[in-house]
C-alpha cells in the first residue's frame, strides 16, 4: 500500500544549532563566522548577548518542542515516519545524525529547513553543509531532498497571523486600535539579497509578500486596517559593507518621530524564538520603543503553532507526491509564489567561494549515491 509520505522512510529537520551553557558560546561563535570576515568586536557583543542567557540560545530547545509535536501529528495522523535532527553549527551536527539515519536503514529522507526565505545564508548554505555531510558519511548515507521553503505556505502565515492579533491583546486597548505592524527579519548584506533566489531579490519580495498576507488577514480578523513595515535586525559584518537597513530601533525612532506610540514587533523572518528575538527585539527594541514612549508588543513567531506544524507537514507530503509522479496542488498565498523543490543552478550563490551544494540542478554527480 502507498503511503503518503512514499517514497521517505525518514524526516530531517536541518538547523542553525546553538550553544547550551557558557562553555559553548566561544566555539559556537567561532563555527558560525568561520571564514566569514567578521569583526571581533561584532563576536563579543554577540557573545555577551548568549551569556546573559547563561550562555544558552533558545533555538534548540524550540526544535526539540518542533520535533516532538510533528511526531505527536505524525502519530495522529498513522504515519510511521521517524524524525531526525541535524545543525549547521552545534551538536547534534547534521554529519553525525546521518550517520545515526545511516545505521538505522534510513535510505532516502525529506529534509526540512528551518529557515522560510530565499538567501545564501538561508538556502545554499544549508546545502553546502547537506553536500558535506552526506561526503562524510560516505557510502550508504540517505538520499535527502530538501523540502521548498515554507514563507508563502497559507499555514505559515497563519501562524504569523495569529501571533500579531495575539501581540494587539497584549496592548492597552486605546494602543491596540491605533497599532501599526512592524515585521522584523535577519539583516543580510545587501550583495546577498540582491543574489537571492533564482534570479534575484527573492529576500525582500518573499517578506514583503508574508508582510501583506499577515496583515490583510489581520484586518480582517481585527475589522482594522493597519499599516506596516519591514525592517531588520541583527546587522553584522564590517560598518563598511552595506547591510539591509531599516534597523528597527532606527525605525522606531523615524515612527516616534511621525507620532506614533503602539507598534506590534512581528518576527516574520524567524521560525522560533531565536536568541535574535530574544535579545535583538525582546530586549533591545522593546527597551528603545520604551525609551520613545511607544507601546510595543511582540507578536510570537510560528515556533510550535498547530498551523505551523501542519504546514511542515504538508510540505512533506506535497514533496512526496512529486517524487511519486502524482499532478499536486500547492499551497501557496501567491505572488512571488513557492520556491522550486530542486534549486535552480546559481541560485542562492556563494559569494565566497563555489562549493558544492545538494538539492540543486547544479549539484554535482556523488558516484556512491542514488541520487542529488
Ligand atoms: C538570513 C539569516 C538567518 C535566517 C535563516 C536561517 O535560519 O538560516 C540567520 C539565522 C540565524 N543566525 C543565528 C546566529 C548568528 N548569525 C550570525 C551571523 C550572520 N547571520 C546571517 C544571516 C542569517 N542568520 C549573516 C549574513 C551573518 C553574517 C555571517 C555570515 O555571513 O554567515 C552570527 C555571528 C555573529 C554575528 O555576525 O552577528 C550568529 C551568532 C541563529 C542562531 C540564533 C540562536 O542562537 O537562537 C540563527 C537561527
Ligand atoms: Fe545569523
Amino acid at each position: 500500500m502507498v503511503s503518503i509520505t512514499d517514497p521517505y522512510d525518514a524526516l530531517l529537520v536541518v538547523s542553525f544549532g546553538g550553544p547550551e551553557g557558557q562553555d559553548d558560546v566561544i566555539p559556537f561563535l567561532e563555527n558560525v563566522t568561520r571564514g566569514k570576515g567578521i569583526p571581533r568586536a561584532r563576536l563579543e557583543e554577540v557573545g555577551e548577548h548568549y551569556r546573559a542567557f547563561g550562555g544558552r540560545s533558545p533555538i534548540n530547545d524550540q526544535n526539540r518542542a518542533l520535533i516532538a509535536n510533528l511526531e505527536h501529528e505524525l502519530a495522529e495522523r498513522n504515519i510511521s515516519l521517524p524524525v531526525y535532527w541535524g545543525n549547521r553549527n552545534w551538536d547534534p551536527y547534521l554529519a553525525d545524525e546521518l550517520a545515526r539515519m545511516r545505521d538505522d536503514g534510513v535510505t532516502r529522507a525529506a529534509a526540512f529547513v528551518t529557515s522560510a526565505y530565499d538567501s545564501y545564508s538561508g538556502c545554499r548554505q544549508y546545502r553546502e553543509d547537506l553536500w558535506r555531510a552526506v561526503e562524510a558519511t560516505g557510502p550508504g548515507a540517505p538520499r535527502i531532498d530538501r523540502l521548498r521553503h515554507c514563507f508563502d505556505h497559507p499555514g505559515f502565515v497563519m501562524a504569523n497571523a495569529d501571533g500579531v492579533v495575539g501581540a494587539l491583546g497584549d496592548l492597552p486597548p486605546s494602543a491596540a486600535e491605533r497599532a501599526r505592524i512592524v515585521y522584523v527579519t535577519h539583516s543580510i548584506p545587501v550583495t546577498m539579497a540582491e543574489t537571492s533566489g533564482p534570479t534575484g531579490g527573492a529576500y525582500v519580495a518573499q517578506h514583503l509578500a508574508v508582510a501583506d498576507a499577515v496583515s490583510a488577514q489581520v484586518a480582517a480578523r481585527t475589522g482594522v486596517a493597519r499599516e506596516h513595515d519591514l525592517v531588520y535586525c541583527s546587522r553584522s559584518g564590517p560598518p563598511s559593507m552595506p547591510w539591509l537597513e531599516p534597523d528597527v530601533n532606527d525605525h522606531l525612532a523615524a515612527l516616534a518621530s511621525r507620532g506614533v506610540d503602539a507598534v506590534v514587533l512581528a518576527p516574520i523572518g524567524f521560525l522560533s524564538d531565536h536568541m535574535e528575538v530574544a535579545y535583538d527585539l525582546d530586549t533591545e527594541a522593546v527597551a528603545t520603543a520604551k525609551e520613545l514612549g511607544i507601546a510595543a508588543a511582540r507578536a510570537a513567531t510560528a515556533g510550535t503553532h498547530p498551523d505551523f506544524v501542519a504546514t511542515v507537514l504538508d510540505l512533506l507530503v506535497e514533496r512526496a507526491a512529486v517524487e511519486r509522479g502524482e499532478p499536486v496542488t500547492r499551497a501557496s498565498i501567491g505572488a512571488p509564489g513557492p520556491a522550486a523543490d530542486v534549486s535552480p543552478a546559481g541560485c542562492c550563490p556563494n559569494l565566497r567561494a563555489d562549493l558544492p551544494a545538494l538539492c540543486g540542478e547544479d549539484t554535482p554527480p556523488l558516484p556512491w549515491v542514488a541520487s542529488k
